[in-house]
């Protein structure tokens, strides 16, 4: 239905500002781009869905995401992996998970001050029709 196709329209807009913004932050840097295997090359032995900010703005654009819960799903495995990955008590493990955390945090306070909830409704009831 057309009306439909205007919700979602506006979802991913709101989904691109939230993912634009955390892109510019400096904290959240190494989280723009996916952790380069060849760096890294027991990463996916480790972390099992490997997310990053360049790819939920690919993922918005090919309209996987129906509802912002299932957008905060992929985005909370940004924070997650990195906690897994970098579990120790040297200086460079902690500063990415003290902006592992920030991350989390900030997802959550932009969504709490922007996302109304009706319209979030509207969009599970979308979900749920198709
Ligand atoms: O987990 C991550 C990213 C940080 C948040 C996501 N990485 C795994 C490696 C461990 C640590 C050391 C760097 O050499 C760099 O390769 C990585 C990238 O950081």
């Amino acid at each position: 239905e057309e009306q439909e196709e205007d919700v979602l329209r506006e979802l991913r807009l709101f989904l691109r500002n939230i993912t634009e913004r955390l892109s510019l932050d400096r904290r959240f840097k190494a989280f723009t781009k996916p952790v380069d295997i060849e760096e890294v090359p027991d990463y996916l032995m480790v972390i099992k869905k490997p997310m990053d900010l360049s790819t939920l703005l690919t993922n918005i654009d090919e309209h996987k995401y129906v509802t912002v819960g299932e957008f905060m799903a992929d985005a909370d495995f940004i924070w997650k992996n990195a906690l897994e990955y970098n579990p120790d008590s040297d200086p460079m493990d902690r500063n990415i998970r003290h902006r592992a955390c920030a991350l989390k945090d900030t997802v959550r306070a932009i969504i709490r001050d922007e996302l109304d909830e009706d319209f979030e409704r509207v969009c599970e009831e979308i979900r749920e029709s198709r």
